[in-house]
């Protein structure tokens, strides 16, 4: 029991160890001791045509055991922000700067940017000591234009927030469903703020008519731009309100609101968004310099306008914040399907495993959401920092003084980062694509801890591919990204498990060779399929009593995660799309991940980030609301797909046939029969993409053909091997 918990009636904060705790740890034992056997028997009984099992059994034994990590202390934490304002004035409360990343607006549309500003600036906080910062790394005049517009706007909006309650303080979500009334004046203005924006886009550039241009200095400004591209273009940074001198149509000073796009030279590396944060992180100390920080995607607006006095719960423990780095919300996504087909959700990653790493010493960062101690971003440990919180005074000076603009241009240079630390050993961390496991996982090996906060009113709501084929790309970058980890300099399973812990270490190292994951699902997803077609068993008999240990191994896995998955508020339709979207998953972006970071090592080609869309077509918004898969893409992940799953369907059919002629087959190929039946079911919306369907969310024609090709190739090979063997 804690401390916190011994005095629970006046803490922010209480903390409980999962009952689940007892059970995995049991249930580890067990489960350890029939793996072992396992990989006794495969090695007993290896073969050349089994020796892939082996190796993939092997893999399947390692991401079980690192897995266990997580499963060792589940915790789950409360806040209280009504007490911490019973003794915390709200002139107490440390300032605020909220980081706002963007990249591209055609994929990440400004006016929607500009709401989760506007979501943020709304917050439930004073005013007068939060700063939102946004960084256009896409370079666009028309994202500066939306905050410039967002800027007048929010004299409006945030008064018609306070005033009315309203939790969901993004325009444009609270504008996505009907409301009435009061909210109809507001509703058209916004409506026609959002269309200058988009009218703006349509033509490329912003004009004397989208705008009345306050001084002339705004009008250089676009002009300018037009000379720019997104690669190369020198920074522009915009105070575009200052709490000191704006206010709202009630007179209440408005936060402070600024506009960054960095320079960008073709001649440096620009380290993608970790390099963006690392901007806004020295361009807002020289302005507002606020002890905490919160980092948010564009895309994910504020749906709980308290969520920074629930992480004040935290930092402003002074029992507990010393060593404290960060405070991670999770990720959740807003119009997600009944039973997220795609599995976006992605629970386990967001909620089930960080949870678990909670208990050990905190969750991993993941990007967004995610309220940071200053301090802990200056490469000194936790230890050498200073121990009280929040710590002195913020810059008091205005933000859009001269000597400020001038250090903020200074620091945003694409040349200010040369022959220092930063992204090394301070700030966001470079060198993964991945950068927010890289720098969660770094700051967790130099001491500091994170707390894990999941209040019940989901503090942030974000968006999700909402297409297969952006979705699997968006899951290889990230395979690519944490390869990088796994095989750098401070790889989680030697090096973290000496500096942070052996659990954590093993929490890093599952994620850090997540992709690996590739190797036992292509093997099992191929190979006992070929070979109960050539008639090579490769699992024990159905009536031997080893066939109970790879069928208790089975279920028991499936089980614990069913379960697991279920206690996370999941459902059973959801669960098994999302078992099934990991074995996609693993067939597609976790082996061209693997591919394409062998690639990248070999200097063969270099990291991208390809930024994932925000924005989808009517017919594919209506296509998604139905639960139908859209395979519509010319893409090579279609292919693998089509391929496993033709292979699956006629060993399927030759093994029932062949099966229901003589009981011995049976008996001799139930496992590798179960396999078959097992990925064709999950396969099912694949075969009807092939070969029932007829709207545009269907495999292409092509496609087809290439998997029955790849599939009657593999067929082709499986026989010359028989042959031989
Ligand atoms: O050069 C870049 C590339 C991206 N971004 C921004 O980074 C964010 C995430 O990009 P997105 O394309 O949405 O990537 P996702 O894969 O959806 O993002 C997840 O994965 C990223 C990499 O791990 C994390 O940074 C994110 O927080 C996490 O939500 C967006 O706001 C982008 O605008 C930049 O600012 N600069
Ligand atoms: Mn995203």
């Amino acid at each position: 029991m804690t401390t916190h918990q011994l005095h629970s009636r006046t803490a922010f904060h209480t903390l409980q160890a999962s009952r689940f705790a007892a059970f995995n740890r049991a249930h580890a034992f067990v489960y350890h001791l029939a793996l072992l056997a396992l990989l006794g028997h495969r090695l007993a009984t290896v073969t050349l045509l089994s020796s892939p099992l082996l190796l993939a059994d092997l893999v399947l034994a390692f991401m079980w055991l690192s897995a266990q990590a997580f499963r060792w202390r589940p915790v789950r934490r409360q806040e209280f922000p009504d007490r911490l304002l019973q003794e915390v004035e709200p002139k107490q409360l440390p300032a605020l700067d909220v980081y706002i990343c963007t990249a591209d607006p055609h994929r990440e549309p400004p006016a929607s940017v500009a709401s989760t500003a506007l979501s943020a600036m709304a917050f439930d906080y004073p005013t007068d000591r939060l700063s939102v910062y946004v960084s256009d790394d896409g370079g666009s005049a028309v994202t500066l234009f939306a905050f410039m517009e967002a800027a007048r706007f929010a004299r409006y909006w945030l008064p018609f927030c306070k005033e009315n309650g309203v939790a969901t303080r993004s325009p444009e979500a609270y504008f996505s469903s009907d409301r009435g009334g009061e909210s109809e004046k507001m509703r058209i203005m916004y409506q026609s703020m959002k269309e200058r924006v988009e009218n703006a886009m349509e033509r490329g550039y912003v004009q004397g008519n989208d705008m009345v241009f306050d001084e002339d200095d705004e009008r250089e400004t676009f002009d300018n731009w037009k000379t720019f591209s997104r690669n190369d273009h020198p920074s522009v940074i915009k105070v575009l309100l200052e709490s000191s001198k704006d206010s709202d149509i009630t007179g209440n000073a408005l936060p402070n609101l600024v506009y960054i796009s960095r320079e960008k030279s073709p001649a440096s590396h620009h380290h993608f968004k970790a390099g963006a944060l690392n901007v806004l992180t020295r361009v807002s100390s020289c302005m507002s310099n606020a002890p905490v920080i919160l980092t948010l995607d564009c895309d994910m607006y504020s749906n709980n306008p308290r969520s920074p006095l629930r992480a004040l719960c935290y930092f402003l423990d002074p029992a507990f914040s010393a060593d404290l780095a960060f405070v991670q919300f999770p990720q959740r996504f807003q119009g997600i399907n009944r039973n997220d087909i795609y599995a976006s959700q992605i629970r386990r990653l967001f909620t089930i495993h960080s949870r678990g790493m909670d208990g050990l010493r905190g969750p991993n960062y993941v990007g967004t959401g995610c309220f940071f101690a200053r301090r802990a971003l200056h490469g000194a440990g936790p230890s050498s920092s200073s121990s009280s919180f929040p710590p002195p005074e913020s810059n008091s000076s205005l933000l859009s003084s001269e000597s400020a603009l001038r250090k903020a241009h200074e620091v945003a240079a694409c040349t200010y980062e040369d022959s220092t630390k930063w992204g090394t050993l301070i700030g966001f961390r470079y060198g993964s694509l991945v950068e927010d496991f890289h720098t969660g996982y770094r700051l967790h090996c130099e001491g500091w801890k994170s707390v894990f906060c999941d209040p019940v009113r989901s503090a942030f709501l974000g968006d999700v591919p909402k297409n297969l084929n952006d979705g699997l790309n968006q899951c290889k970058r990230w395979i690519v990204g944490l390869y990088e980890v796994a095989f750098s300099s401070h790889d989680p399973l030697t090096f973290g498990s000496r500096k942070a812990s052996l659990l954590l270490g093993l929490c890093y190292g599952y994620y850090s060779f997540w992709g690996a994951w590739c190797i036992p699902l292509i093997t099992y997803g191929l190979l006992p399929q070929l070979a109960l077609l050539y008639q090579t068993p490769l699992f024990p008999k159905a009536s031997e009593p080893w066939f109970y240990l790879y069928a208790y191994l089975f279920f028991a896995a499936y089980g614990h995660d069913l379960v697991e998955f279920l206690a996370d508020g999941g459902s059973i339709r959801s669960w098994w799309n999302d078992q099934r979207i990991w074995m996609i998953r693993g067939i597609t972006s976790f082996l061209f991940g693997t591919v394409e970071f062998a690639l990248n090592k070999v200097g063969v080609s270099a990291p991208g980030f390809v930024v994932t869309s925000k924005v989808m077509e009517d017919e594919q918004a209506e296509r998604y609301e139905k639960g139908a898969f859209y395979f519509g893409a010319q893409s090579p992940f279609f292919a693998v797909l089509g391929t496993v799953a033709l292979v699956n369907l006629s060993s399927l059919a030759v093994g029932i046939a062949r099966a229901a002629m003589a009981n011995e087959v049976f008996d001799e190929m139930l496992v590798q029969l179960f396999l078959s039946a097992f990925v064709a079911a999950n396969c099912w919306p694949i075969y009807e993409a092939m070969f029932l369907r007829r709207d545009g969310g269907k495999m292409p024609r092509k496609i087809t053909l290439i998997s029955s090709a790849f599939a009657g190739l593999l067929h082709w090979i499986g026989f010359l091997v028989k042959l031989h063997a």
